[in-house]
């Protein structure tokens, strides 16, 4: 069973005044960001979202978040077109984006004060996501006096403690040193596995992208349409190692061979609008 669909969406931008890019050698005020995407994802489905930077990757995000309207075409969740925020998508952001004047448990009960669950019952919920980071301890701290592996921990479980049926995950370890983004993918892993609720899941990395994914999806180059869907049929549970595999070597190739051509066409487009602006 599908559980997002996303049908033939376009995206365009009016700019501000007095702003341009360069499309097709041609000086415009709008930008076309996305360009007919079609997409289904399964329930329970484990999806990562490539593309050259500045491919829409982000505005697809939001549109399945109900952040974004389409210019036209659809997203839906269940069946159901997306025209706003909805109660069982949880996003979390390359940047924390956690209350400052929150404790790390606070932080995680607020998406649980806002839905009416009692004080009881969100703090024992509250204390089991942190507890399945590794945060036990920590429920005290303001995230000032957190690392930013922590913080980011936080922000997940703060995502997951209203079990939604969506998580839409936005570069969210591209800020982490390479230890600590190892560390969180596995642990992002491990309890999907127990959870199993449908990710999105955008990154640069083709390794992150192959370790997560049941699938990874590679987007074209602005004005961005799916170029290709990779399924990835590795094991599960996976473990850090298996990217020494050949299995896994083999996917990154295949991966990067979407993926060149892309590059290449967004560094010209950039190329050609700095030319422009100079
Ligand atoms: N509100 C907006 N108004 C105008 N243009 C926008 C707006 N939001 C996004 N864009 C443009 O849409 C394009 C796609 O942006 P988006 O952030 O989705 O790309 P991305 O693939 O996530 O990039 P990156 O990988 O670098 O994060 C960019 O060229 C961006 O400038």
């Amino acid at each position: 069973m599908n559980r997002i669909a996303i049908s033939d969406v376009r995206k365009t931008f009016q700019l501000k005044p007095g702003q341009s890019v360069v499309i097709d050698g041609h000086a415009s005020d709008r930008i076309p960001v996305l360009s007919g995407v079609d997409l289904d994802i399964r329930k329970g489905e484990f999806i990562t979202l490539v593309g050259p930077s500045g491919s829409g990757k982000s505005v697809l995000l939001d549109i399945i978040a109900g952040l974004t309207e389409p210019s036209s075409g659809f997203a839906a969740i269940d069946g159901h077109k997306v025209t706003r925020p909805h109660q069982e998508t949880a996003y979390v952001f390359q940047q924390y984006a956690l209350f400052p004047w929150r404790t790390a448990l606070q932080n995680v009960e607020y998406p649980l004060e806002v839905r009416g669950v009692g004080r009881a019952a969100r703090r024992v919920k509250a204390q089991h996501f942190l507890s399945l980071f590794g945060l036990t301890g920590f429920e005290d701290r303001y995230p000032s006096q957190l690392s930013g592996g922590m913080q980011q921990r936080v922000a997940i479980a703060r995502a997951l403690s209203t079990d939604p049926e969506v998580l839409l995950m936005d570069e969210p370890f591209a800020a982490l040193d390479a230890q600590t983004r190892d560390i969180l993918q596995s642990e992002l892993l491990r309890i999907w596995e127990q959870i199993k609720t449908t990710v999105v899941f955008v990154t640069h990395s083709i390794d992150e992208a192959i370790f997560l994914a049941d699938r990874i999806v590679v987007m074209t180059a602005r004005p961005a349409r799916v170029k290709e869907s990779i399924d990835v049929d590795l094991p599960r549970p996976r473990d850090i190692e298996i990217r020494n595999s050949a299995a896994f070597n083999a996917y990154r190739a295949r991966v990067w061979d979407a993926l060149r051509e892309e590059v290449r066409k967004a560094q010209q487009d950039w190329a050609l609008a700095s030319a422009y602006n100079a």
